[in-house]
């Protein structure tokens, strides 16, 4: 029997423990979930997925896996209040955008600490994710970490400096295929398509799109040039995007949310 803390029961708590326990890595009862201050939350959580929302503190001491899931901004009150209740040796794995290492090490004393990027399509076992170790975790301990990550989608070992970029890309990265889904839905409609229609079209588009690319030997832009005849419509739709200057807002979008992480972790 294992125990699974959650420190923080949000968004991204709920896709990690959605996946989890739809793919059986952990059983309901092996999950152990805590937040702030939010109790209709936890009995939420608690009615809908059966995990544990009220619990003595050994758990604390006792649990196999500690995961950090709070905001970045009460990350460091909520390690100043986690630490008198867990040991050195407890393993912690944390999800916060922009917290390094170093800062956990300092703040909750553990020696053992994983960092992962993971996004909310860990709710359906399709995460991206990207993880950093620090020394001390033993190769062992290393692929048990990537294995968790494994049962809700695919994880790449980064550097630690390098999850700045995993958060901006996909970290942040189901967020700017929603808000364009959101545009190709509002302008569907305008020409002329039923809402849900649009829907049907574009994630199916999506899905081939990102299977042509995990399957095909060629290039993006090989893969779009096949699409784009002369004089045809793709043709048009791009020079579209080219004067409403789609590569620099792109460039933008990565490099500011790759530099918020970066401020996150400097103003800790
Ligand atoms: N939402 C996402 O797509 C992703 C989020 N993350 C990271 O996951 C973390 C959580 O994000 P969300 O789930 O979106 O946030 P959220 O705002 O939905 O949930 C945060 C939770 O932390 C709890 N909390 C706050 N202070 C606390 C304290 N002192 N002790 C215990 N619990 C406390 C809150 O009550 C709440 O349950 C963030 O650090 C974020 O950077 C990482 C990858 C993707
Ligand atoms: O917006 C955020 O800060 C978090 C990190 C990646 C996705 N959501």
């Amino acid at each position: 029997m294992k125990k699974i803390l959650f420190i923080g029961a949000g968004s991204m708590a709920e896709a990690l423990i959605q996946g989890w326990i739809k793919q059986k890595v952990f059983t309901a009862q092996e999950i152990y979930v805590t937040n702030r201050s939010d109790k209709d939350r936890l009995h939420f959580l608690h009615d809908t997925y059966g995990v544990n929302c009220n619990f003595d503190d050994a758990i604390y001491q006792n649990a196999d896996l500690i995961i950090l899931a709070m905001k970045p901004k009460d990350a460091i009150a909520a390690m100043r209040e986690l630490k008198p209740k867990i040991t050195e040796q407890s393993a912690i794995l944390s999800i916060l955008a922009g917290i390094a290492i170093a800062t956990i090490i300092e703040h909750l004393g553990a020696r053992l600490v994983a960092r992962v990027m993971p996004n909310t399509s860990a709710t359906i076992g399709m995460s991206a994710s990207g993880i950093a170790f620090n020394d001390k975790v033993t190769a062992e301990q290393r692929s048990t970490f990537l294995q968790l990550l494994e049962a809700v989608g695919s994880v790449i070992e980064v550097n630690e400096d390098q999850l700045h970029a995993v958060t901006a890309l996909s970290g942040s990265g189901p967020a700017y295929i929603y808000y364009l889904m959101e545009a190709f839905e509002r302008v569907g409609t305008k020409v002329g398509l039923p809402k849900d229609t649009v829907r049907l079209l574009m994630t199916q588009t999506l899905a081939g799109t990102a299977e042509m690319l995990k399957q095909s030997v060629d290039e993006p832009d090989v893969l779009r040039r096949k699409v784009t005849s002369p004089g045809g419509t793709t043709e048009a739709g791009i020079k579209a995007l080219e004067q409403y200057h789609f590569n620099e807002a792109i460039e933008a979008c990565i490099k500011e949310a790759e530099a918020r992480s970066r401020l996150l972790a400097n103003s800790k």
